[in-house]
């Protein structure tokens, strides 16, 4: 038993989606949010696009601007990060069989007043992606700021859903199969970071 991943397993079976806190320590969500804010200033960051063959930034659609991590440049704080995902995964493996075994990961900053619609994370990608996975990295969030992740539930008959409301507190993780749960970002009123990413099957 693991008591960060335990309970992300355990919401994805019975609820369709697991949130975990304190997966990052408050010095982690600091000195991810630092390497987010260097590399942004050091002009890595893109804006975020939509579709998959060809990449159109869309800003009615999301507004967030983006970058991968990649392992090969990665600091110390990184891949620390990407080594904690690899054994969620290993540890996913091992309960729930799903096949997974790679992982794609980026930076997103949403400015004060963007969003993401609602959407399926398969859309534009291959099925290959089998979980979403979202860490946060903000200090200090606030109900009152806004920048709610929405996931919509749908209900056993599938004819009515219910929408669940997320708060994007620094170190929380949340995770949900990409095929099945439409989610969207709900507008803040501040800067929203986060690191997010896809487990995937080769
Ligand atoms: O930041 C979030 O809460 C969700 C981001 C998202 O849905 C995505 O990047 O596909
Ligand atoms: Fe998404």
């Amino acid at each position: 038993m693991n008591p960060f991943f335990e309970p992300i397993i355990d919401g994805i079976l019975t609820d369709g989606y697991g949130v975990t806190d304190n997966f990052l320590s408050p010095g982690e969500i600091t000195a991810l949010a630092n390497r987010l804010h260097e590399r942004r200033s050091a002009g890595q960051f893109r804006a975020a696009g939509i579709g998959n063959q060809s990449v159109i930034v869309e800003n009615a659609i999301r507004g967030d601007e983006i970058l991968w991590i990649d392992e090969a440049t990665a600091t110390p704080e990184e891949a620390a990060f990407l080594q904690r995902i690899a054994e969620f995964i290993q540890y996913v493996n091992q309960t729930c069989y799903l096949g997974l075994r790679e992982f794609e990961f980026h930076y997103a900053l949403y400015p004060a007043g963007t969003f993401y619609k609602r959407h399926l994370d398969q859309f534009r990608s291959d099925s290959r992606r089998k979980l979403s996975v979202i860490c946060y990295l903000n200090t200090d969030w606030q109900e009152t700021d806004g920048g709610q992740l929405a996931i919509y539930l749908p209900d056993q008959t599938g004819e009515s859903e219910q929408q669940q409301k997320i708060t994007p507190i620094g170190g929380r993780l949340v995770c949900f199969e990409s095929g099945r749960l439409e989610h969207e970002v709900l507008p803040a009123t501040r800067e929203r970071l986060s690191i997010t990413g896809w487990l995937k099957t080769s």
